[in-house]
């Protein structure tokens, strides 16, 4: 593991990005400049909260019961649900979403220029993760913290063998008030119903939610807004290189979490940019593929 003396020294940059100690010791990258101001928990490479200057509000929820512990995914923020999304699709009782939000990833790069920086953290594959999935693999997560936050995720095949997977950058965005949004572009969209067995199903119109949403979107489009008329913004999301998005919210289930409160799941919407089921990703050996988003917040009047 890197030591946050050598990470400091390897990739600080003064008081714009400075890796310190987070929840229960685990190592947190904390990015403050001009343009904006960000979080990182190296704990499954994961963000955790991201505001450009000028936002009154995170882009994210986190949850205030998130556990910070190792095997327990961080509530909140966007997780990397990796190498498959869900439950494990070989049914061999492995970890939901994967192994690699509940890994902890290294730092590879840091730049800064114009106030804009790009940090990369990688995972590979050890005798850990063949313990729950034997391919060899190189994981890079690229994220471009500036006006705007972009995410790059590169899955490389380093083995002999083709490998299949399914992923998701599993956004939790904080919303004002869940009956006051409004998810905008996925009208006449199929999607898989998980609320109904997975049932396809044909969205009418946009979406805001009234009760427990699970869904998988199907051929989903290049980009969606999320409208949040109670903290007057509007959430702009541009994905490439990803087939799908998923758009979930527990309500009432999220009594049944014990690392979130009960009424917060008025506080977010999970819009996850994604390659799930049929849309799961086989790479050759030596070959790469990438999923890419682009977060933009503006406000509404
Ligand atoms: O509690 P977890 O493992 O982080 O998963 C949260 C949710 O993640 C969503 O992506 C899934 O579609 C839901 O079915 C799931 O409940």
């Amino acid at each position: 593991m890197q030591d946050l003396e050598t990470l400091n020294r390897l990739f600080g940059k003064e008081a714009q990005v400075r890796f310190v100690e987070g929840q229960t010791g685990m190592p947190i990258i904390e990015v403050a400049t001009k343009k904006a101001s960000a979080t990182i928990a190296l704990y499954g490479g994961q963000i955790l909260s991201y505001k450009s200057n000028g936002m009154e509000h995170d882009l994210f929820y986190l949850s205030e019961k998130a556990i910070y512990q190792q095997g327990k995914a961080i509530r909140g923020g966007v997780p990397v649900c990796w190498p498959w999304f869900g439950e494990d699709p070989s049914k061999l009782g492995r970890q939901a979403h994967g192994f690699a939000r509940n890994l902890l990833w290294n730092v590879l790069d840091c730049q800064l220029h114009d106030d804009i920086v790009e940090i990369t953290l990688g995972l590979e594959s050890t005798a850990t993760s063949k313990q729950w999935w034997p391919n060899e693999f190189r994981l890079r997560k690229k994220i471009v913290i500036g006006e705007q936050l972009d995410i790059a995720l590169t899955t490389e095949n380093r083995g002999e063998i083709p490998f299949s997977i399914s992923k998701a950058l599993h956004s939790y965005f904080l919303v004002g008030d869940i009956s006051q949004i409004t998810v905008v572009g996925l009208d006449g969209l199929d999607y898989l119903d998980k609320t109904l067995d997975f049932s396809k199903q044909t969205q009418v119109g946009d979406i805001t939610p009234f009760a427990e949403t699970d869904r998988v979107y199907l051929a989903s489009p290049a980009r969606v807004d999320i409208i949040d008329e109670a903290l007057k913004r509007q959430i702009n999301i541009e994905q490439s290189g990803a087939e799908n998005i998923v758009v979930w919210n527990p309500w009432t289930r999220a009594s049944l979490l014990n690392d979130m409160d009960a009424s917060d799941y008025r506080k977010f919407i999970c819009v996850e940019t994604a390659n799930a089921i049929a849309n799961s990703v086989i790479i050759a050996p030596g070959a790469s593929h990438q999923m890419q988003v682009k977060y933009n917040v503006s406000s509404i009047a």
